[in-house]
């Protein structure tokens, strides 16, 4: 869900950092799904995302359950499988992955991380939902083969119109 405004960034150029992990995959598919994830984004609008390792990033990444330190709490398995603060300092930006779910790389057994980071992070550029069944940004998961994913035309014209 978008928590927060309707803002945007006001730069190009964010930093996002990994800070933890899932137990359900390996560091590498972990890595691979998120950076792929975030250029789903760049490679229609003028942002570039840069990782880091430490300190604080535009957007922090991380895995959790229940409570863990924001005021919307997960919920266990199933129900909701993460969310993201719109743009904004501290924790704007941020996306959190209910660690209660099980993440998967590739197959369809379980959530493909790459399908559910796209989605939020559309959520921590600035977009909220579309009401187009066959957009990234509906709001109800649903599969798609990574490797020939094309983000659809609605979810262009909806990033391009913040940061066209
Ligand atoms: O905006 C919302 C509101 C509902 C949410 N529920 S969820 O965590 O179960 C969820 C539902 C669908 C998706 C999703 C939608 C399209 C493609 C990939 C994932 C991600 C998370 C999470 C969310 O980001
Ligand atoms: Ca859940
Ligand atoms: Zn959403
Ligand atoms: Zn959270």
């Amino acid at each position: 869900s978008t928590f927060g405004g309707n803002l945007k960034w006001e730069k190009n150029s964010l930093t996002y950092r990994i800070v933890n992990y899932t137990p359900d995959m390996s560091a590498t598919e972990v890595d691979n799904s998120i950076e792929k994830a975030l250029q789903v984004w760049a490679k229609v609008t003028p942002l570039r995302f840069t990782r880091i390792y430490s300190g604080t990033a535009d957007i922090m990444i991380s895995f959790g359950r229940r409570a863990h330190g924001d005021y919307y709490p997960f919920d266990g398995p199933d129900g909701t499988l993460a969310h993201a603060f719109a743009p904004a300092s501290g924790i704007g930006g941020d996306a959190h992955f209910d660690d209660d779910e099980s993440f998967t790389f590739r197959s369809n057994s379980g959530y493909v991380l790459f399908m559910v980071a796209a989605h939020e992070f559309g959520h921590s550029l600035g977009l909220s939902h579309s009401d187009d069944p066959g957009a990234l940004m509906y709001p109800v998961y649903s599969y798609r083969n990574p490797e020939t994913f094309v983000l659809p035309r609605d979810d262009i014209n909806g990033i391009q119109s913040l940061y066209g």
